[in-house]
């Protein structure tokens, strides 16, 4: 059986305990930010790191679907807070009663505050037709854009940077503001800013709109449903 003393797992993976912890540190203390954004803008070597942290995702046979709009212009963050704030108040409409006016206090997006909007796109014709790994599954591309998203959003909470993932919008008023193809698809607009102070724990869960999930609950083994091992 393999030993599990410090010395053999550092040897393994190559990460000392201290780079292991620096690991699950950015993953459990990662938020996403709406209203603690600080004003000043994000140093270019910062931007180059968050993005070269994405550009490292895995993908789907490859094929880097992404892209990353960088929009630092306060006028063209405008508009995109007014495409969001139109199909913000149709989601609103889609909840009902106190939920409904619990939605509404709930500050979802930070587009003006953040210095830094990054719209994050999938071009499902980036590696050709047929793609390995995708062929039965359309999705896998943008799957694998979250991957980016999510590499960029746990460098991000390393470098000090907070960022905000806004998806309430129709993709045909980012498309037309941001002058995206039509086959392009849009996968996030994330609003990135330095900020100095992070909730602890989910901002929808301290403001009591939703809790963490027992994660004992959600893993099955051996089939759907089955909890005993
Ligand atoms: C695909 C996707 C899309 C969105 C989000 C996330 C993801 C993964 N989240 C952020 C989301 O609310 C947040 O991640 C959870 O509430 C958990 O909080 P922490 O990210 O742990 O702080 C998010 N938040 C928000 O205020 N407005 C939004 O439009 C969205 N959209």
């Amino acid at each position: 059986m393999r030993p599990f003393d410090e010395d053999a797992l550092s040897a393994a993976s190559g990460f000392s305990l201290a780079e292991r912890e620096a690991v699950y540190h950015a993953i459990m203390t990662r938020r996403d930010v709406r209203s603690q954004f600080l004003p000043d803008p994000l140093p270019d070597d910062v931007v180059e790191r968050l993005l070269t942290a994405a550009h490292h995702a895995p993908s789907v046979g490859f094929m880097q679907p992404w892209n990353f709009i960088l929009v630092k212009s306060a006028e063209v963050r405008t508009r995109v807070r007014d495409a969001f704030a139109r199909a913000n108040e149709e989601a609103a409409l889609m909840f009902e009663g106190e939920r409904r006016q619990a939605y509404r206090s709930l500050k979802l997006e930070g587009i003006v505050e953040a210095p830094l909007g990054i719209c994050v796109t999938c071009d499902p014709t980036r590696s050709g037709s047929v793609v390995l790994g995708r062929t039965h599954n359309p999705r896998m591309d943008a799957y694998s854009t979250v991957c980016a998203i999510q590499n960029l959003w746990l460098a991000a909470r390393a470098e000090g940077v907070g960022i905000g993932w806004v998806s309430i919008f129709r993709e045909g008023d980012l498309k037309t503001i941001l002058g995206i193809p039509h086959h392009v698809e849009v996968v996030a607009w994330l609003c990135a800013g330095f900020v100095d102070r992070l909730y602890d724990e989910p901002e929808l869960s301290v403001k009591g709109w939703r809790q963490r999930l027992p994660l004992e609950e959600l893993v099955f083994h051996d089939g759907w449903g089955r909890s005993e091992r």
